[in-house]
Formats: C-alpha cells, sequence, structure tokens
C-alpha cells in the first residue's frame, strides 16, 4: 500500500515536472544574448537609463524598483583622459548578475544575466557572458522592439560626439564615454595644409566604386609628422568628429600586443573608423634596430608592415592615421604609397596660424566655445576654453594681432619656432589680457 502511494507520488511528480516543461515550451518564449554581440552592450545601457518612474502604475514601479535596489546590481566604469593630461571616470549602475524584471510596452519580462568566469575569449580574457529574456510568447514580438529602442537610445548617446575605442587583446572596445566634438576649424593648421587632408580623405570616400573598378585596394594611409604640440592629434580627432568617424587608438609598445593581435585588430577595425598609431617611431626606429634585442615591443617591424597591408586587402574603406616627432627615423618602407599615401607636415606656429589662434582667444565671438576643448567630463573643467572676455573690452585685437605676426615672423627669421600648443597656453594664462599676451609672446620661442 505505502509501495503504491510511493510510485503514484513519483509518477506524479515526473509528470508535474514533464508537464511544466512542455508548458514552458509551449507559453513561454526565450531570447539569449552573450557579450559578444552589440546588442548585449545595448540593452544593458539601456537597462541602466530606466530606473523606476513616478510616471507608471504603482505595480510596475514596486517591482522595478526591486531591480534597481536589489543588491544584483554592478558598476561599470568608464575612463577617459583628458588632452590636459588630466583624467577622470564615469560610472554607471548596470544589473548584475542574477534575476531582474522588467516592464516593457505591456509585457512583464525576465531577465537573466550570468556569467561563466571559467569560459574566458581567448584574446581579451573577459568572462563570458549570457543575457536571457524570458516572457510569455505573445511577447515574441516585442523583443525586437526592445533590442531596437536599447540600440536607438545608444546610437542617440554617440549623435554628434566622437567614439574613441582601444585595443582589448584582439577586440577593440569604447574607451571612456563618447566626447563632444572638437570643430574642425578650432584647430588652426598653416594655410591650406587643413583643407589639403581633409579634401583628400573626401575625394577618396567619393571613390569607392572607382578603386573597386580598378580591383585596387581601398584603403589610405596618412602620415602627420612634426613637432611636439603641433596641432597632429587635435587634427585627427577633429577630422574624424567632421566625418563622423570613431578613432580606434593602436598603441604599439603596448605590452602583450604581438604580430597576430596587431593583424587582427587592423583588419578588424570597426566600421567608419579611423586607426590611429600615435608615435608610429616609438615602437621601433630604423629596421636595422629590429634585432632581437632591439623591440621595445614584442611586435616586429615586418609584423606592423603586414598588418598595414593586410588592412589593404580589406573590403570595406580602411583609413590608417600615423603620427611622429621624428619623420626620419622612419623606414622608408614604412612611407611608401600604399602605406603612407599622404604625408603631412604639420610644424610649428606660423605668423598666420598664431594670429587666427589670438583672435579665436580675444576677437569677437571669443568664449562662444569656438575652440572648446573635445572632452566632456562635468567633474574635471577644460583648461583650454578660455573664459569669456568683456564685451566692452577696448582693445583693437586686429592691430595687436598684426603686432604678433611681426614678432613671428621676426623670430622665425632669426630661426627660433615656438609650438601652437605653447601659444594656447600663454594666451590661457593672459586670457584676460591680449596686450601682455603680444608682448610677452617673444619669451616662449626656443
Ligand atoms: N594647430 C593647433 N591649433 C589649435 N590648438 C592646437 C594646435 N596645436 C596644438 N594645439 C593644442 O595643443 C595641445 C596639444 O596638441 P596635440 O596633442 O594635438 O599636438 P601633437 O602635435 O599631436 O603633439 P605630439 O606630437 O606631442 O603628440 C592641444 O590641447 C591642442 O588644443
Amino acid at each position: 500500500m505505502t509501495q503504491g502511494l510511493g510510485v503514484g507520488l513519483s509518477i506524479l511528480r515526473k509528470s508535474l515536472v514533464v508537464g511544466s516543461a512542455a508548458l514552458q515550451r509551449r507559453m513561454l518564449v526565450t531570447l539569449e544574448l552573450n557579450n559578444k554581440d552589440k546588442s548585449y552592450e545595448w540593452l544593458l545601457a539601456w537597462l541602466a537609463h530606466h530606473p523606476p518612474s513616478p510616471s507608471l502604475n504603482p505595480l510596475t514601479r514596486r517591482l522595478t524598483s526591486t531591480l534597481t535596489r536589489s543588491h544584483n546590481l554592478s558598476v561599470e566604469t568608464s575612463l577617459q583622459t583628458h588632452p590636459n593630461g588630466s583624467s577622470s571616470a564615469a560610472f554607471r549602475l548596470v544589473a548584475g548578475p542574477g534575476t531582474h524584471y522588467i516592464h516593457y510596452a505591456g509585457h512583464w519580462m525576465r531577465l537573466s544575466r550570468e556569467r561563466d568566469a571559467r569560459a574566458q575569449a581567448l584574446m581579451s580574457g573577459q568572462p563570458w557572458e549570457t543575457l536571457t529574456l524570458t516572457a510569455l510568447s505573445p511577447a515574441r514580438a516585442v523583443f525586437p522592439l526592445l533590442l531596437a529602442d536599447a540600440r536607438d537610445a545608444a546610437m542617440k548617446g554617440q549623435e554628434g560626439r566622437l567614439v574613441v575605442h582601444t585595443a582589448w587583446g584582439t577586440e577593440w572596445r569604447p574607451f571612456g564615454l563618447p566626447r563632444a566634438k572638437r570643430p574642425l576649424k578650432s584647430v588652426v593648421l598653416a594655410p591650406g595644409v587643413a583643407e589639403g587632408i581633409e579634401r583628400d580623405l573626401r575625394t577618396f570616400l567619393s571613390r569607392r566604386e572607382w578603386y573597386a573598378d580598378r580591383g585596387i585596394p581601398y584603403r589610405r594611409g596618412y602620415l602627420l609628422h612634426g613637432p611636439p604640440g603641433s596641432g597632429k592629434t587635435s587634427f585627427i580627432q577633429s577630422l574624424a568628429g567632421e566625418l563622423s568617424y570613431d578613432i580606434c587608438v593602436l598603441n604599439l609598445s603596448e605590452r602583450g600586443l604581438t604580430d597576430d593581435k596587431l593583424f587582427h585588430l587592423l583588419a578588424n577595425a570597426p566600421e567608419r573608423s579611423f586607426v590611429l598609431i600615435e608615435d608610429v617611431d616609438a615602437a621601433f626606429n630604423r629596421r636595422a634596430q629590429t634585432t632581437e634585442d632591439g623591440y621595445q615591443s614584442s611586435i616586429t617591424f615586418s609584423g606592423l608592415l603586414n598588418a598595414l597591408d593586410g588592412v589593404a586587402s580589406s573590403a570595406s574603406a580602411r583609413l590608417v592615421f600615423m603620427t611622429t616627432n621624428h619623420f626620419a627615423r622612419l623606414d622608408p618602407a614604412l612611407v611608401r604609397p600604399g602605406r603612407v599615401d599622404m604625408g603631412v607636415l604639420i610644424d610649428d606656429a606660423v605668423p598666420a596660424q598664431a594670429c587666427v589662434l589670438f583672435e579665436r582667444f580675444y576677437g569677437a565671438g571669443a568664449g562662444s566655445g569656438s575652440t572648446s576643448s573635445a572632452t566632456t567630463s562635468p567633474s574635471t573643467p577644460s583648461t583650454e576654453s578660455p573664459p569669456p572676455t568683456s564685451p566692452d573690452l577696448d582693445l583693437d585685437i586686429a592691430s595687436l594681432s598684426k603686432s604678433l605676426a611681426h614678432t613671428i615672423q621676426s623670430e622665425m627669421d632669426a630661426g627660433r619656432r615656438v609650438s601652437m600648443a605653447a601659444l594656447q597656453g600663454f594666451f590661457i594664462l593672459h586670457a584676460e589680457d591680449p596686450r601682455g599676451a603680444v608682448e610677452g609672446v617673444g619669451g616662449l620661442f626656443r
């Protein structure tokens, strides 16, 4: 009798398990995303921006509050280094590993974030993670809407902003939050230089079919060389912003970077991005120095050439920008056409440049943000935007500008030079005193 009851109960339990599994299959719909997928980041970011809202109904508010009040929140920290050398961090609370509930477009969904610390992406070492959304079957149609919403929110956050990516193993990952774009005009190069580079790039971008018809790899390499503080990096960043491209910054001296990783990174840069290799001379100087002991990084010179050529075989437009302070140290193999298609000297200040910068600082409209920096951190005030000048400043800026041009020309004639960065710093120092800036500028020359 007791035995019969036991068997009966066990059958009942089994049927319940099988039944509930069948019911789940019929009634529930599940969507799984892993952290290799872009939607994964978008969805996490979307969740972070949808805290409990007083406009929701009481039930919704209570349950959504559970999501944000629960202990399983994670912090995502973004570090940003500003051009003035300072850095700041931004924090975002996102749904941590565990179970959360969300209400979207009239449907309740369960969201599980799971992390498998044992499974890691081979190159980046990042743990494998999944987000699983589970809802009643009718919510199936809502999943794509939710993902599209998350994507649009992510894109909106980047509108008008410059996204900088850095290498993480063999992957590119956004570095910090998207930054405010720096207007191209705020980087003042010698007359015609900026226009020449921009024209070349725009022409290249308009010729995709022309390249395809002729079987020429659709890539272009630029090398901006010249003394420190002449605006090479600032110009490249502004140009990317102007064309709504991202920037992928590659540091050749980075520990752990190997030829293979470099090849992979260059071949897999995100669409619509510039690959920026700064101080390209720093990793190796002349080829002769790339001997066993000569390397400062673990990549080889031929590895770099291969990576650059590998990029060339890619079907989509590939734009590589390199900078150096020491053009003469570069191996001719690196700067040959095909690897560097346009090399441009970005030099110390000439009178025309200095005058434009001066007038931007002190002339009408100064302080309107035309020289605003490329940074966004609310916590770190930019040192590059001059305070607004008083409108009734009774000074003849045009004649001061002429006298500045005269000083710069005579210093140049005497073989002395000044960088645009030094001029900028000096003008910031004399933000309220244009006359003092012009009178003291001679002391900056070296
Ligand atoms: N031509 C310029 N016009 C406006 N600002 C400039 C210019 N050149 C330099 N600056 C200012 O000086 C600072 C340094 O500039 P940037 O880093 O672009 O120079 P760089 O040539 O890339 O220097 P390095 O070779 O040392 O990397 C920036 O804050 C930038 O605003």
